[in-house]
């Protein structure tokens, strides 16, 4: 078998790697007029592919964003995107070395971590990543989805057209700000590449902008889905929902559920501390389809992100953190209310860093991680330390597909 050379990608060779990790998932290559809004998912530097007598085999990308951690600091993040290697070049170990070479690629360009939302739930684990961030995906009957009147009803909801959304959704979003941990930044790449993209494509999709006293504070991407019922009626499946405060989420709430000829609103991501059952008149109007891990991130600079978070109120904890994949990002560490820093102390907890990334934004408790034997624990008493010192007020959502 020819051996790979593992390199950072030329310009013009970014088309056949966007192919191979779509051919990898089992997609047809990109036509050139999707290719004109695709390409914007490359940035110069940033792409990593293997390479076998000059053509690409395998490969993996980085998309530039930011990070909203406990406390409302954004961390350069990198998301991790365009991942595949050609059927005939599998189980050689391509992948993992393009692993390694997007750790250091990112590294390099100052990223503290890499997020991705992957296609597949057993392959990141042993590079390091964690499931970070959680969301709820809601089923609402619309005959029983009678709002009970305390809900606030103060701004407004006004439809835009598919056109302006492209210059306002991006301004939007970006308004909102941190406003929760596990929120991240959209760059105009991401806009173009996941909703411009889409929306070419031809769907017919109605977005919805709700708009409080201050302003616009929120939006609701949604589209029409024949649900095989006979009749008109149909069934809404909600794709984008990012609202910064309980009046502009009612507000985007009572749009959607009094949308006429509708037998069920469906939405793909909520946070999972949004109480929709308690909104409605009958609580079983609304059903969980699932709790699904939604970012996962690897955390490539250990220090620089556990001092980055600001911590709640508790005892301080040593925590000894271990990357095997990355030998020189593991250390020991006191966490306490004042912040994170290097120690020498002996270890009460001892966690991989795949484990750290699923408490690192509050979404699991070490004291839960621990039952599952995924925690060394020390010192017992430590456990309950570390769940206060992570918890956050509100749960961690990301909401953006990456
Ligand atoms: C958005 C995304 O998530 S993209 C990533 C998922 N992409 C896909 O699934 C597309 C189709 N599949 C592929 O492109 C490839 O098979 C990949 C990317 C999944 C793996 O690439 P390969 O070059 O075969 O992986 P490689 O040989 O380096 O194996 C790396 C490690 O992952 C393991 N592994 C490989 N594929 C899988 C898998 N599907 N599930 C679990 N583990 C896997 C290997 O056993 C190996 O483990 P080890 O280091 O402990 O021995």
């Amino acid at each position: 078998m020819r051996k790979a050379e593992i390199r950072r990608l030329e310009v013009d060779e970014y088309r056949a790697a966007y192919d191979v990790a779509r051919v990898s998932q089992h997609n047809p290559p990109v036509s050139t007029s999707e290719w004109d809004l695709a390409r914007h998912v490359y940035e110069p530097g940033l792409a990593v592919g293997a390479i076998v007598d000059g053509a690409v085999v395998g490969t993996v990308n980085l998309l530039p964003s930011q990070l909203t951690v406990p406390g409302g600091a954004s961390l350069p993040m990198a998301a991790s995107t365009g991942s595949g290697v050609h059927t005939d070049y599998t189980r050689q170990g391509l992948f993992n070395r393009l692993k390694q070479a997007q750790f250091d690629t990112a590294a390099e360009h100052g990223y503290l971590l890499i997020g991705n939302t992957p296609a597949q739930a057993t392959l990141y684990g042993r590079f390091g990543h964690g499931v970070s961030t959680q969301s709820r995906a809601l089923r609402i009957r619309k005959h029983e989805a009678r709002l009970r009147s305390e809900v606030p009803a103060e701004g407004t909801v006004r439809l835009i057209d598919p056109e302006s959304s492209l210059e306002l959704l991006p301004k939007l979003y970006e308004q909102l700000g941190p406003y929760r941990p596990g929120v991240i930044a959209r760059s105009a790449h991401w806009w173009k590449v996941y909703w411009e993209r889409a929306m070419r494509a031809g769907q017919h999709f109605r977005i919805a902008v709700h708009s409080g006293a201050a302003g616009d504070d929120g939006f609701a991407v949604y589209a029409a889905k024949d649900n095989g019922s006979p009749g008109p009626n149909v069934t809404l499946l909600v794709t984008d929902f990012h609202a910064a405060g309980p009046a502009a989420t009612a507000g985007l709430w009572r749009h959607l559920l009094s949308i006429d000829l509708v037998d069920e609103v469906c939405v793909r991501t909520r946070p999972t501390d949004e109480l929709v059952e308690a909104m409605l008149v009958d609580w079983r109007g609304c059903r969980t389809h699932s709790i699904d891990d939604e970012l996962w991130l690897r955390l490539l600079d250990v220090p620089a992100v556990l001092a980055a978070r600001t911590y709640c109120d508790a005892k301080p904890v040593v925590l000894e953190v271990v990357d095997a994949f990355r030998p020189a990002n593991s250390g020991r560490f006191r966490i306490s209310p004042e912040g994170a820093v290097p120690t020498s102390e002996t270890a009460q907890l001892t966690v991989d860093v795949d484990v750290l990334a699923m408490a690192y934004l509050g979404t699991t408790k070490f004291s839960t991680l621990a039952g599952i034997g995924r925690v060394q624990v020390a010192e017992p008493a430590a456990l309950a330390h570390a769940d206060r010192l992570f918890a956050t007020d509100v749960a961690s959502f990301c909401g953006t597909p990456v």
